[in-house]
């Protein structure tokens, strides 16, 4: 039954022209890819264990880490049961559940099948990432562009067997697996060869991405980045890099919002690289003062973001996934709230009166767009959100937090 300050808000934003219905509708369509390194900070469970984390950090010591495949798919049915309408997980290589030790380039599809059957259990999408850090072959934060063609070869062997794995996961899933590929290259001081280690990156993905996949099963994207610690002169895969070697080669471009200068607006480049690739892959992030992948919150950079993928008639050809991790806060509530955000972010974007305002702005009236914006603060957002949950069954407010709790304390004693 729908709560009277629901009626209230569904009149409300009809007053504007705008149907509460069908944005409730659309937003139930969105899957969000829930990125599994919230987790266990970026750990995963691999039996070997190399030193370089490829300038990426999870900070704290929050109790209640996964430890295990199984205590982390316990953690994610938690989380999924709080968010509401249906997501996808994002697994990284290095989360293989196995007795085997296969290294990253003997990896292969039956590493992975307790997840792919968790998966159709719980009706959840798998997207994929081969893992190009944390082991000792890129410890000289080098993989794809390294010198020594050994390392790269290694490196191109783990990428081709990732691709199967994405797409044996598509196979199984009936949709595509998105296989995002970031590496960490870089230098840490001014490097004299740039183009060299970027040619050498191109070769290297060309190689791996040689064999054609079907584009069902699995989608192939890659991941620029500004800088990370460790590689502050120079990341092999900058932004130009891979927007022109996704252009070229018919990929996915992952925007990740930490990885761009903090003055840049990440949301401004989603209709710019929309017209030039098909599909775009976001990694829905925080960073503070530098990538520090924070747990995002509903704040202006989320909220120009969902606005743009609604606004520019995105949402079809965008993949939404999270980049964050916190080990300081309940991982579980992480999630939750992240993803929520996110939900809450594209909702206000849905119930934004918009023919309205691109008519002002077509019209150059700015005073009207100006003043729409702003009155549109005013209006019951939350009142929506509370009849989305409730209709998802999924609990807001103070249940929720109490869930959250209680979670939290019955993982607390994990060692
Ligand atoms: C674990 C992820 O692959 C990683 O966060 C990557 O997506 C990234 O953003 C590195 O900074
Ligand atoms: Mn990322």
């Amino acid at each position: 039954m729908t709560t009277k300050s629901y009626e209230m808000a569904r009149e409300a934003f009809a007053a504007w022209d705008v149907d509460t219905e069908a944005a409730l509708a659309t937003l139930s369509t969105i899957p969000i890819s829930v990125h599994c390194w919230q987790g266990d900070d970026v750990v995963g469970f691999e039996t070997r264990h190399g030193s370089s984390g490829g300038g990426i950090q999870a900070t704290g010591n929050h109790p209640g880490r996964a430890r295990t495949p199984d205590e982390l798919r316990a953690d994610l049915e938690f989380a999924y049961a709080k968010i509401p309408g249906r997501h996808r997980l994002n697994l990284h290589a290095c989360y293989m559940d196995t007795d085997e030790s296969p290294d990253r380039d003997e990896i292969e599809v039956k590493h992975f099948q307790p997840w792919i059957d968790w998966a159709g259990d719980q009706g959840v999408g798998l997207d994929f990432n081969p893992t190009f850090f944390a082991h000792e072959k890129a410890d000289d934060n080098l993989t794809l562009s390294h010198p020594d063609q050994g390392i790269r070869d290694f490196w191109i062997e783990h990428g081709k067997r990732s691709r199967e794995i994405a797409a044996a996961f598509g196979r199984a899933q009936g949709s595509a697996c998105v296989n995002n590929i970031w590496v960490p290259d870089g230098s840490k001081d001014n490097p004299v060869d740039r183009m060299g280690a970027r040619k050498r990156l191109e070769t290297s993905l060309d190689a791996m991405c040689a064999e054609t996949l079907n584009k069902a099963e699995m989608l192939d994207a890659v991941e620029s980045k500004l800088f990370g610690i460790g590689v502050e002169a120079m990341t092999v895969g900058s932004h130009e890099f891979y927007m022109g070697y996704a252009i070229r080669r018919d990929t996915l471009l992952c925007l990740d919002m930490g990885h761009f200068h903090p003055t840049e607006n990440i949301a401004d480049k989603l209709s710019a690289v929309a017209l030039s690739v098909d599909e775009i892959l976001l990694h829905v992030s925080r960073p503070m003062r530098w990538d520090s992948d924070h747990v995002i919150l509903l704040d202006d950079s989320i909220r120009a973001m969902a606005q743009e993928l609604v606004f520019g008639d995105l949402l079809g050809r965008t993949h939404i996934g999270l980049d964050f991790f916190d080990a300081t806060i309940s991982r579980t509530a992480a999630w939750v709230i992240g993803v929520r955000n996110m939900q809450k972010a594209l909702l206000e974007s849905m119930l934004m009166p918009q023919a309205r305002l691109k008519a002002a702005e077509t019209s150059l009236d700015f005073t009207t767009r100006l003043m729409l914006t702003e009155e549109m603060k005013d209006m019951p957002f939350g009142a929506v959100w509370a009849e989305f949950c409730d209709r998802m069954g999924v609990p807001s407010g103070a249940p929720l937090i109490s869930d959250l709790d209680a979670y939290q304390a019955s993982v607390a004693s994990r060692g």
